[in-house]
């Protein structure tokens, strides 16, 4: 008999719930208890699902209130001493880790976030032990209720390596953060036992470290970690679960570890499998084949999933076969039973987190000899169906991008003439400052769109409500005077969202949130077809913004990279020229803004870094045609026009020469959060445009004091001190907070270009 299995499952609710109530929490409108009685009720909500599709294997204890990572620092003592000293109840020290913390008398600043986690803070005070049991607790829940489960673990490895030298550290240039392993594996081992002795039987250890470069000499380590861990607890069985990419040469010690099912991406990894199954035959090792997509919205083909797991089949036969989801489905949707918009045609292409559970059942189903026929002939029309409309493509679209010539990539001229052509137009002060673009979604912006939406406020009244909101945003800069102003993106539900509406070639949903980081959820634009814009998009919004005031106006644009990475893409035609109609699309975009007189246009792209390919041989490739599509989107206006960009949310000293190689005027990058480790690339590498270090963490609700700014770019001008211009700003968009905390941090980040230009400018 073939099994099924969900290595997770969206843990947001499917309306919502745990959003509203960790935030609901936060502003003290709801107690610990109720949060803790909303998570269970969501937990008992999840395992009743996926029992319901028909899932064989359910996970448990993927379940969390902020990030999966940070309840594995959590659990195993993982906390920086600055959050251990602090006065705070456990919940509330959790929540501080993840988004720092400033009441009462504490000032946290959030640890690192990397790629929509929190990077592990580990040194070697660290001291490993179970500070709680979150993984038994949550399965012994499950159980209680029934539902005996596969509790979900990040691996000890993986866990480590993805970890970063805590400021806790006296030696942080010799201290190797793999070097606690040892230490680790022990505590892991025993929150193992306590697994077993609460009657589980088995395991899931995610290490996707394993597809992932390493100089580290992993066989050794995970040999001897994996032999320590089947001691420690010899009545569970293990799957190692890896996805997101592949195992190359890494399935060569993997196949002799003393573990039960190894799991493999077959969504992102299509290519690996004949490899895999050629390494564990002679073993007996179980494979679990991660077959449907854990990343995608789209409807599995059933027919190829059982033709590639028949395959194995008969290699390993049917008990060796277990069929799954290629990662946790936490980063798709809920479910489509609360979509009742999308056309029905178009909802038929479409498979969510539960509906893709339903999926892997039916797979094993069919592959154990049960009559899923029905099931069957459903799918292969939908994919037919699906196919015929992806065929029916917009031919100018495709026609225009063929026409792409080299020069179009560039501008006009080197960027030394272009800030020339740039300073005679606007004479911008030494430290110039501006922001990052969105002001605080205050709770009257959210309901007038709401509102707007639901056809309760006619057009015309909302677009009113946006001038007003834009007036206010206007005459709050020049208040405090800032030097180069935003609109504030009071009519952008989302920065990826906003464009693909308005773009031809997107789908919408109404519930479809998926998890982006903490009780932040995004609805992302589905790309169904060749991108184009009919009409500008953000044109009217700049210009009202300008016509109010003397200072110059940013444009603000998100960038192609970043739209396409935000949106769940088609699987039938390449990313690569996903992103360059989207480029050509904004493109036009971009010029048009020039032409209503805006004389800055910024184009953000914090998710160029989280499309980069896990193995570093495959990075170029992404990174050329990621690079390509923002020189096209933005090459096509005159020197003196200048053009901004904007990186956060993680380290972009690793793709810094690509960075470079975006030419944009000005970028802003996230220095707050990152110990400004960024400033030593920046030093050893030099770089040749103008930059904006982000003075001051966005996503914690602090307000840092002058003189925390003020360090901040001090160090930045020490590290570059012949730069010309040294932009002040914060280190991404305002949208996330409330105004009385911008209004002071904006002040006095106004305070701190006033004093460097006092102190400094010649
Ligand atoms: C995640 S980057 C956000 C940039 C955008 N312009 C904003 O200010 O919100
Ligand atoms: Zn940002």
């Amino acid at each position: 008999m073939t099994l099924s299995a969900a290595l997770g499952y969206p843990r947001i609710g499917p309306k919502r719930e745990v959003k509203k109530a960790t935030e609901a929490y936060w502003a003290g409108k709801l107690s610990a208890d109720e949060l803790q009685k909303v998570a269970k009720e969501q937990r008992l909500l999840r395992w009743q699902t996926l029992q319901q599709q028909g899932v064989d294997v359910i996970p448990s204890g993927d379940f969390t209130l902020y990030d999966h990572v940070l309840d594995f620092n959590n659990t195993f003592n993982i906390i920086p001493k600055r959050f251990a000293d602090a006065q705070l109840s456990d919940l509330d020290r959790y929540f501080a880790m993840g988004r720092g913390h400033q009441k009462d008398g504490v000032d946290l600043e959030a640890q690192e976030m990397q790629n929509h986690y929190i990077k592990s803070e580990v040194s070697s005070s660290t001291q490993f032990k179970l500070n709680n049991l979150k993984p038994v607790d949550e399965f012994v829940e499950a159980k209680e209720a029934g539902i005996v489960t596969r509790p979900v673990l990040v691996g000890p490895i993986t866990a480590l390596l993805l970890g970063k030298v805590g400021r806790d550290e006296p030696n942080p240039a010799s201290f190797d953060p793999l070097s606690l392993l040892d230490k680790l594996v022990p505590v892991y081992g025993e929150l193992l036992q306590k697994l077993q002795q609460a009657g589980a039987t088995e395991v899931q250890i995610d290490e996707p470290s394993l597809v992932m470069d390493s100089t580290a000499n992993l066989g050794a380590q995970y040999q001897a970690t994996f032999d320590a861990l089947a001691k420690a607890a010899p009545g569970l069985k293990i799957t190692l679960a890896t996805y997101f990419g592949r195992l190359d040469k890494n399935v060569e010690f993997v196949a002799k570890l003393p573990i039960d099912t190894l799991h493999i991406d077959l969504d992102r990894a299509a290519d690996q499998l004949d490899q895999v199954v050629e390494a564990v035959k002679p073993t007996s090792l179980k494979l679990s084949l991660g077959l449907v997509s854990g990343r995608n919205i789209w409807k599995n083909d059933l027919a190829a999933s059982l033709a590639t797991a028949k395959k194995v089949i008969d290699v390993l036969g049917q008990d060796r076969v277990v069929v799954a989801t290629s990662s946790s489905l936490l980063h798709t949707p809920v479910t489509l039973a609360n979509e009742s918009r999308l056309k029905p045609e178009q909802k038929d292409w479409f498979s969510f987190a539960t509906e893709k559970a339903a999926e892997v059942a039916t797979l094993a189903k069919a592959l154990s000899g049960a009559d899923v026929s029905a099931a069957l002939d459903a799918n292969k029309q939908s994919i037919q169906a699906r196919r015929d409309f992806e065929k029916n493509s917009d031919a100018a679209v495709r026609e225009r991008l063929s026409k792409v010539t080299p020069d179009m990539y560039d501008r006009k001229s080197p960027f030394a003439q272009r800030i020339a052509a740039q300073d005679a137009v606007y004479k911008l002060p030494p430290f110039p400052t501006t922001t990052i673009g969105s002001f605080p979604q205050t709770k009257e912006i959210r309901l007038a769109r709401s509102k707007h939406t639901k056809g309760e406020l006619s057009t015309e009244e909302y677009e009113k409500f946006l001038e007003n909101e834009i007036k206010h945003a206007v005459e709050f800069q020049e208040e405090i005077d800032i030097d180069l102003l935003v609109h504030g993106e009071a009519e952008r539900n989302d920065m990826s969202q906003y464009f693909g509406e308005q773009l031809q070639g997107f789908v919408f949903t109404e519930n479809a949130w998926v998890q982006s980081y903490g009780s932040r959820y995004v609805r992302p634009p589905i790309v169904v077809s060749d991108v184009s814009r009919p009409t500008p998009m953000t044109v009217r919004w700049s210009s009202y913004a300008q016509s109010l005031t003397k200072r110059p106006m940013k444009g603000m644009l998100t960038g192609p990279v970043t739209i396409l990475n935000w949106s769940f893409p088609r699987a039938d035609i390449s990313k690569e020229v996903q992103c360059k109609q989207l480029a050509l699309a904004l493109r036009d975009e971009v010029v048009d803004l020039e032409k209503a007189g805006i004389f800055a246009i910024q184009v953000d792209e914090p998710a160029i870094r989280e499309g980069l390919p896990l193995r570093q041989v495959d990075w170029n490739s992404y990174l050329t045609w990621a690079v390509d599509s923002f020189k096209l989107a933005t090459a096509g206006v005159e020197d003196r026009t200048q053009v901004h960009s904007h990186f956060c949310y993680s380290d972009f000293g690793t793709i810094f020469e690509h960075i470079q190689r975006l030419d944009a005027d000005i970028i802003s990058i996230e220095a707050a959060k990152s110990d400004l480790k960024l400033l030593q690339v920046f030093q050893a590498k030099g770089y040749a445009n103008d930059i904006g270090p982000g003075l001051f963490d966005i996503h914690s609700p602090r307000v840092p004091s002058v003189e925390e700014m003020k360090a901040r770019a001090e160090a930045f001008l020490s590290a570059l001190p012949d730069k010309k211009h040294i932009w002040i700003g914060p280190d991404c968009g305002l949208k996330t907070r409330e105004w009385p905390g911008v209004k002071e941090t904006l002040r006095r980040m106004v305070t701190v270009a006033k004093q460097l230009r006092a102190e400094r400018a010649a």
